[in-house]
């Protein structure tokens, strides 16, 4: 029983020798890694790996066989790997350091984040003048300031309509001038910032371009505000660093919008992942939009999916409205009428959850 308690006193010194130098190696790993990064060097090198389980085979006296020391040092490669990564990714632009503020984006006198919640409406397609005037009077009514409207149209078929185009935003400008209105609107080509600049507030990137990284850099180096829509099969990193590839251009004006993922389920066109919003505002520090339209895809549960995503903390909600659903010339099965448009606004407002 004594020998037992030597032993173990023996063992806790080593341990914490053991320790002690194991922290010593992760301090060097991490050095390494911050000159792999201004060299722009790969982290996992196997050949240096390699080299140096060689060495620690050949001086190895055992009592563990070759095997179980070359198994145990992979293990600290792994973690030191690890360690590498993990410092890159507590870089990031977009992640939230510890006690950071919300970033606010602006657009005109239009807050997006911080303490209030926006509400964001419009019609899946600038389809016309009355359509779009229809719909901003609604928006006006509802104390809606910001109308979204798509010009450019990525559509699953050739055959749909692909928008106005450039007609379509000199569409929204106009109407926006009229109602007091700030747009959003997608934009799908790197050569078209200009365009936005000239008729628009707020460029969108929609979901099928998320990881168009040329469209991400060229909406980098404009100075206008971004929303960028969730890919439809995108875990959060990869929506993460597509939001990090605008704003190491140096525009920080970027709101992250779910919009929901493509999975087995058919009962609405995609599936409102709700949890991206708590995970999404832990992680980085940007505004978290929630588009009710395009996740369910059907009216009947956008007010609940409205709360439940606000409850979340989201700071804005995305919904769709159209003077005409039934002659919609995109999504007609999911936009609202203006009638239950301003039924919708009602009940989120009546909720309490809405902070304005
Ligand atoms: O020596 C390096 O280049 C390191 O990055 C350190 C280290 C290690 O832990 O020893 C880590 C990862 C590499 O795959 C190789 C080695």
């Amino acid at each position: 029983m004594e020998r037992l308690e030597t032993l173990r006193g023996r063992l806790d010194e080593v341990n914490s020798k053991l320790l002690g130098l194991l922290n010593e190696r992760a301090a060097i790993v991490r050095e390494i890694g911050e000159v792999k990064e201004e060299l722009g060097m790969a982290k996992y090198d196997p050949a240096r790996e390699r080299e140096m389980l060689e060495r620690l085979v050949a001086a190895n006296e055992g009592p563990f066989s070759d095997d179980q020391i070359k198994h145990l040092f992979k293990q600290i490669f792994n973690v030191s790997l690890g360690l590498q990564e993990s410092n890159r990714k507590k870089e990031l632009l977009v992640r939230r350091k510890r006690g950071q503020e919300d970033t606010v984006v602006r657009a005109k006198d239009v807050a997006i984040g911080g303490p209030a919640q926006t509400l964001i409406a419009g019609p899946c397609s600038v389809e016309s003048y009355e359509q779009l005037r229809a719909v901003a009077a609604s928006l006006k009514e509802a104390g809606v300031r910001v109308m979204r409207g798509g010009a450019f149209k990525p559509r699953t078929s050739p055959y749909d309509f692909q928008g106005l185009g450039e007609e379509g935003l000199a569409m929204l400008k106009t109407v926006a001038g009229e109602f007091g209105l700030v747009t959003i609107s997608e934009i799908v080509n790197p050569a078209h910032m200009e365009l936005a600049e000239k008729y628009i507030d707020i460029i969108q990137i929609g979901a099928r371009n998320m990881q168009n990284f040329e469209l991400l850099k060229a909406a980098g180096e404009t100075r206008m505000p971004v929303v960028l829509k969730r890919g439809i099969s995108a875990t959060m990193e990869e929506f993460v660093l597509a939001a990090e590839y605008i704003v190491s251009r140096g525009n920080g004006q970027v709101i992250l919008i779910e919009r929901g993922i493509r999975t087995y389920e058919k009962w609405t066109r995609n599936t409102l992942d709700i949890s991206a919003v708590p995970i999404l505002k832990q992680e980085t520090h940007l505004p978290v939009l929630v588009d009710v339209s395009h996740s369910t895809g059907r009216k009947d549960i956008l007010v609940p999916c409205a709360k439940a995503a606000l409850a979340a903390g989201a700071d804005g909600i995305m919904v769709e409205v159209h003077p005409d659903p039934q002659v919609a010339l995109s999504d007609a099965d999911q936009q609202l009428d203006l009638g239950q448009f301003r039924s919708f606004c009602d009940a989120v407002k009546q909720s309490g959850l809405l902070k304005a």
